[in-house]
């Protein structure tokens, strides 16, 4: 993932100082893009560790319409703790918008099923994609995310909001949009969950992995990781691991962490640094 390090260059090197929602402060670009070919091995940064189980089961959860952080709890992942309610409750996020998308009469899409209907029976669409940028939750940036939350809002507004397919020959990319980035902690969670999630949807539609695109809004790097950033920059990246799903299971919204397995990754170790709330 030398493009993820060039990317980190770029930030720190191009970076205006900004100011912030949560008052840490940021250097931040705009308008940036890398891709990477599934080919190549499986995008979980070598210059270090990553928690896969974290980001497989977000993945799983958000597939599944989850938006209470107890499950993801009674798996292992801590990741978005700090935004829920005292019952774990995050509001509609993106489990809610993915697969349940409230209609003007009360009913429900399922923005999933559409995908894979569309990869299944249609797949030289140009319209194979799903997004959760639903303007009538997004929450107010003067409140907290658990009083968003009681206010029937998003804990917190969408970050990676469009998710688009793209087939040829047999091979299914996918480019997402993440308008906001914090480069640190967030984007190696993002770029994972979308390789995943053309690994899985591939699999479904019995289609062949190939590139995964990544574009960027705001994309920042928070003033408390320069330390960590800077440590990341002097490490040697090394070769990429590999996926291997272990089972089909019968629809998209099937999967465990379980049937995922991480070969060959062989990463420098961890780097903690403070998530900006
Ligand atoms: N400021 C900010 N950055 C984010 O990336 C982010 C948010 N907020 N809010 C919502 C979610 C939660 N996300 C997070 C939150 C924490 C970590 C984090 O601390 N990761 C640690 C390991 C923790 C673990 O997986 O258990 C890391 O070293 O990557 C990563 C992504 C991504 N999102
Ligand atoms: O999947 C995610 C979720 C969140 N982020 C980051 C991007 C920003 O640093 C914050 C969100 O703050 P806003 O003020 O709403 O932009 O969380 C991410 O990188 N990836």
């Amino acid at each position: 993932m030398k493009q993820y390090l060039e990317l980190l260059k770029d930030v720190i090197e191009n970076g205006a100082q900004k100011g912030d929602r949560t008052g840490t402060g940021t250097k931040a670009v705009f308008g940036r893009q890398f891709r990477h070919n599934l080919a190549d091995g499986f995008p979980l940064l070598t210059t270090k560790k990553l928690h896969f189980k974290s980001i497989a089961n977000e993945l799983i959860w958000m597939l599944n319409g989850g938006t209470n952080t107890k499950w993801l709890n009674e798996h292992g992942v801590t990741i978005w703790d700090e935004w829920a309610t005292e019952d774990g409750d995050l509001g509609p996020i993106y489990g809610a918008q993915w697969t349940a998308w409230p209609t003007k009469d009360g009913g429900k899409i399922n923005q999933i099923d559409y995908m894979i209907d569309c990869l299944k029976n249609n797949p030289n669409s140009r319209r194979i994609l799903f997004h959760g940028w639903n303007t009538e939750y997004l929450p107010d940036e003067k409140m907290s995310p658990q009083e968003n939350v009681k206010n029937g809002r998003q804990a917190l507004a969408v970050c990676h909001l469009l998710y688009q397919a793209f087939v040829a020959d047999g091979h299914l990319s996918m480019q997402l949009y993440i308008r906001s980035s914090d480069v640190f902690l967030g984007l190696p969670y993002n770029t994972a969950a979308l390789a995943l999630l053309t690994h899985m949807l591939a699999q479904q539609c019995d289609l062949i992995p190939h590139e995964i695109i990544v574009s960027l809004g705001d994309t920042h790097a928070y003033s408390n990781h320069m330390a960590q950033i800077e440590t990341q920059l002097q490490r040697e990246p090394k070769k990429l691991p590999q996926l291997i799903i272990k089972r089909k299971p019968e629809s998209i919204y099937g999967y465990n962490f379980e049937d995922f397995e991480i070969v060959n990754y062989d990463a420098h170790p961890s780097i903690k640094a403070p998530v900006a709330i």
